[in-house]
């Protein structure tokens, strides 16, 4: 693949999120069925910002599906920290809640760091409590979850048959949620990485030395064919909304990645929207799983 004249193949992250599904829909039956009891997801949304709310209704059908328990939390853009801080404890105390997510972004007045490090290390099912994301950090240590994205990365890779080891991975980007945490997956998978952010000099020169590329900037388009290497493995994890006339919303989403000019290089390559996006969920899915299944059958 990715040979002169022919075309990356195209890793379908839909495909691949709705196997995973499956599978976990079987562990959740397997769970019931020996200990009568199911996972369970906590999902608190502060405000009413269109795009949140879609990604959580996505969430709460996912788990339907899937057979997980979920509890809704919902509070308006004017609820104080406080508020928020007492439904997290809330969950932190309930049983039946395995995992609990507070939708982000949060509202500008409320401290992110402080409410995600009030979720209890063992339901942090986001993987973004600062102990877990600590530990990703640490030669010899694993964090009880992994942040949804990037980990939905890595698996991408791993199922469409990417070698990991020893290749040279470029992350670009190096945000809390995606760009570092990738960074950080990658090297324990023995990558050796390099990260390139808005003052590296010469990113391209850089990117162009992947053999696996993870671009996260949030600038649309950014990666083109003259930046990659010929059968790279491309993840877009790229979600930029566009102008679009010809959609009924008047825009769409598109990737990091020039996906026509990068596909004609690439080895393998993932379109945006039906690539990492439903990872994210798959991966959400999956932790709430390893939790409940934890907490239920100890193990
Ligand atoms: N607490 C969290 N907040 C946010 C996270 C997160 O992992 N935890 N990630 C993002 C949003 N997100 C989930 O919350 C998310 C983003 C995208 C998708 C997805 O399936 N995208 C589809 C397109 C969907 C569409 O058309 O709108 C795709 O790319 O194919 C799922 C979840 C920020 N907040």
């Amino acid at each position: 693949m990715g040979g002169r004249g022919s075309k990356a193949a195209v890793i379908d992250g839909k495909a691949i999120a709705a196997d995973i599904r499956a599978e976990i829909k079987e562990e959740v039956a397997k769970l019931k069925a020996a200990h009568g009891r199911v996972p369970g997801l906590a999902v608190v949304i502060v405000g009413s910002r269109p795009d949140s709310a879609t990604y959580v209704r996505m969430k709460r059908k996912a788990c339907d599906e899937a057979g997980i328990r979920s509890f809704h939390e919902e509070v308006p853009e004017t609820a104080t920290e406080a508020e928020v801080l007492k439904i997290v404890q809330s969950f932190n105390a309930d049983p039946d809640c395995h995992g609990i997510l507070v939708q982000l972004p949060l509202p500008k007045h409320m401290n992110e760091e402080k409410i995600l490090a009030a979720i209890s290390l063992e339901k942090d099912v986001d993987g973004f409590h600062p102990l877990n994301i600590g530990k990703l950090s640490m030669k010899g240590h694993e964090p009880l979850f992994m942040p949804c994205t990037p980990k939905g990365c890595v698996v991408l890779l791993e199922r469409s048959g990417v070698e990991l080891r020893g290749k040279n991975a470029v992350v670009v980007g190096r945000s809390n949620i995606v760009g570092m945490p990738a960074a950080l997956m990658l090297m324990k998978k023995d990558c050796t990485v390099t990260v390139v952010h808005s003052r590296t000099k010469d990113p391209q020169r850089i990117v162009r030395e992947a053999d696996v590329i993870i671009a996260a900037a949030g600038s649309a388009h950014m990666i083109k064919k003259n930046w990659v290497k010929r059968g790279a493995a491309i993840i877009d994890v790229g979600t930029n909304s566009v102008p679009d006339a010809s959609k009924k919303t008047g825009y769409r989403l598109t990737g990091d990645v020039d996906f026509e000019e990068c596909s004609k290089v690439a080895g393998k390559i993932t379109p945006v929207p039906g690539g990492v996006g439903p990872m994210t969920i798959a991966m959400l899915l999956s932790n709430t799983l390893d939790s409940g299944r934890r907490a239920i059958a100890g193990k």
